[in-house]
């Protein structure tokens, strides 16, 4: 029905849905069924419409109709132009977090970078992330939503220009934490922005986008650090200092966009919000949508008081306690599941299960990336279809066998792993511990050795395990793969870090599985419902602090994967992250409510129940409530009185 059509057919139902549903319970045979629906619709519409829609539709048409109507009328643009924009702080924290693996691969050469300032360089911004996101908690609250995004434009811009034009490492540290201090703010600020500004029936799916645009950012990063790793020389610096193009988008776009109507609720500047509200709306009525925000921030005030500091607050609050948990635990199962070995290490694991060639690892790595970004956007179309709670329990599943499967292809691999049949003598007459090793496996995880072998088809010959050149890991110290166009003249191969192995294939199916399960759910369900669960008082410090264990974790996962690789062997690390994602099923079944459709301030009641019951006691699932104004009133129907209608 075209807004033309209805000029004066403006109706409002509040759960559309609910009550389609209580027609259809109420009208067991379809001939009933029309006249029962007409009643219900009857007491609804004001008379005038009621004429106009009953002479056009039938039961059926006249839900369809309501739906277009009122999604025509609940979903004016500029909500999605604002959500993009804000969404670009995602695509930043995307391709800085993951523009850095092949930056460094140039870097390593240019600048000559040691291990440890490698290390340095990725860990530095995650780790800034993390307390910039924890101090963003406070900003949030404080100055707002806006200033913040603003602010982490700024961090944005300023880090890819010091990249970009760094003349030295210490430079380049600093051009780090200060992209990391923008990644913080802007992951924790973001989510939250948009989930305040957009309207119930959407809000899953654009709070969604913002982590299908971190996955667009870490994809475009790959195929970015493909292209430029040709440039033998400074293709670095366009690969750090690019991200200052969309910084600056976001910036200027800031400039003219609004504040958080919620925000400016709590912070009584109430005109300003009725108007930013109404614009975001559409200039539609929002009298509804204005009061029921500003009673419960009322009501919020006055249950839980307004003294001392806000963490203290949630921590004494059961509900608000229990949302806490649910979010930060949310946030570490998340990283523990290892999402970040597979994001910062694909190249990395790919080269470990058998693939030689950088370029060849690096462009894998990209389609890594790639199924990373397509299935998310699977999670966007899913997330008001199916809901949090399913969405999140079908990816984690579906995760855990991945990297089951992924260490099931390792193990599998270490139990073919060549023999070493050769065992030649260090020239300079010091013993190594290489040539003790019997197997390829053992020499591969010590990152001191390397495979120096010979092919025969397919099958490896006259292998022998040497220590590694200090200065490159391209090469062995002494002896026939010492000498990279000495090796290759007399078609020898040498294998750093990994076995030569027929299994390469199961680690990059298992690799494209886990993606395939973890996008859709695990990667952006932590972030949108943590932009939910908390009432509004407590929702930039308890989104804080979940971002905070996010990166955290993070540091950690990441931090430790080839120490954990080292020791555990690669087959142990997947299990190991198998079983934390395990532990993660459990928890996410006891303890995630269901909140699609909800309004923000609906959502606090679902924590009221006791911990870990509130998964399983949730009876609303799957109910999408929706509104729609009836000509002259605004028709307030509870969520449980549907009856009330006929
Ligand atoms: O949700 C995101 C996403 O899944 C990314 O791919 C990952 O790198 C981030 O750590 C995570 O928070």
């Amino acid at each position: 029905m075209s807004r033309k059509a209805s000029e004066n057919v403006e109706y409002t139902l509040r759960s559309l849905s609910n009550l389609m549903g209580e027609k259809r319970r109420r009208q067991p045979d379809s001939s009933a069924g029309s006249s029962a629906a007409a009643a219900g619709e009857r007491s609804l519409i004001s008379a005038e419409s009621c004429s106009s829609i009953n002479s056009q539709a039938s039961g059926g048409e006249l839900e369809r109709a309501a739906r277009r109507q009122f999604q025509q009328d609940e979903s004016p643009g500029f909500v999605y132009v604002v959500s993009v924009f804000s969404a670009l702080g995602g695509f930043l924290f995307g391709y800085d977090t993951g523009v850095v693996s092949g930056a460094l691969l140039l870097l390593k050469r240019e600048l000559n970078l040691d291990a440890l300032w490698q290390e340095l360089l990725v860990s530095s911004t995650v780790g800034a992330a993390a307390l910039s996101a924890l101090a963003g908690g406070v900003l949030n609250g404080l100055w707002g939503r806006r200033p913040c995004i603003l602010l982490s434009s700024c961090f944005f811009i300023a880090g890819s220009a010091l990249l970009a034009a760094a003349q030295d490492k210490e430079t380049l540290l600093g051009g780090r934490i200060v992209v990391g201090l923008g990644i913080g703010v802007a992951s924790m600020t973001v989510p939250v922005y948009i989930a305040e500004v957009a309207p119930p029936h959407l809000r899953g799916r654009l709070v969604t986008i913002n982590t299908l645009f971190i996955t667009g950012g870490q994809f475009f990063a790959s195929v970015v650090d493909g292209a430029f790793s040709y440039l033998a020389k400074d293709g670095w610096r366009y690969m750090l200092g690019l991200s200052a193009v969309p910084a600056i988008i976001q910036f200027f776009g800031f400039l003219f966009l609004p504040e958080s109507p919620r925000w400016l609720i709590q912070k009584g500047q109430t005109q300003k919000a009725r108007r930013i509200l109404s614009q975001i709306r559409g200039n539609q009525t929002i009298d509804e949508e204005y009061d029921s925000i500003k009673n419960n921030i009322e009501e919020e005030e006055k249950e839980v008081g307004a003294a001392g500091p806000v963490i203290c607050r949630m921590l004494t609050y059961p509900p608000t306690r229990r949302a806490l948990i649910v979010g930060c635990g949310l946030q570490m199962f998340q990283q523990l599941s290892g999402i970040n070995t597979v994001m910062y290490y694909s190249a990395t694991i790919l080269q470990m299960s058998g693939v030689q060639d950088d370029s060849l690892a690096i462009w894998l790595a990209a389609v890594t990336a790639f199924t990373n970004f397509l299935f998310t956007l699977v999670g966007v179309w899913l997330v008001e279809k199916v809901g949090r709670r399913k969405l999140t329990l079908g990816s984690l599943t579906g995760t855990t066998v991945a990297l089951i499967i992924l260490a099931l292809g390792f193990l599998l691999s270490a139990q073919v792993s060549p023999q070493v049949t050769l065992n030649p003598t260090d020239p300079s007459g010091q013993n190594s511990a290489c040539t003790n090793y019997s197997y390829c496996n053992g020499c591969m995880l010590d990152p001191d050795c390397g495979l120096c072998y010979k092919l025969n088809k397919s099958n490896v010959v006259e292998s022998s395990c040497v220590p590694v050149k200090k200065e490159s890991t391209m090469a062995a110290a002494w002896g026939r793969c010492s000498n990279e166009t000495r090796f290759k003249r007399e078609e020898l191969f040498w294998a750093y870090n990994f076995c030569p192995t027929p299994y390469s294939w199961t680690t990059l199916l298992g690799l494209i599985l886990y993606l395939v399960f973890f996008a859709p759910g695990m990667g952006p369900m932590p972030w949108t419902v943590n932009s939910e669960i908390h009432p509004l008082w407590a929702r930039s410090t308890g989104n804080a602090c979940s971002s905070g264990v996010n990166w955290i974790f993070n540091v950690l996962v990441s931090l430790t994967f080839l120490h954990t690789a080292e020791y555990l062997t690669y087959y142990g690390a997947f299990f190991l992250y198998a079983g934390f994602a395990g532990m993660g099923l459990i928890f996410i079944y006891g303890c995630l409510p269901e909140t699609k459709g909800k309004k923000l301030e609906e959502i606090e009641s679902l924590f009221e129940n006791r911990l870990c019951t509130c998964g399983i006691s949730d009876s609303d699932e799957g109910r999408y409530i929706e509104y729609i104004r009836v000509k002259g009133s605004n028709y307030h129907l509870s969520d449980n009185d549907a009856s009330d209608v006929e």
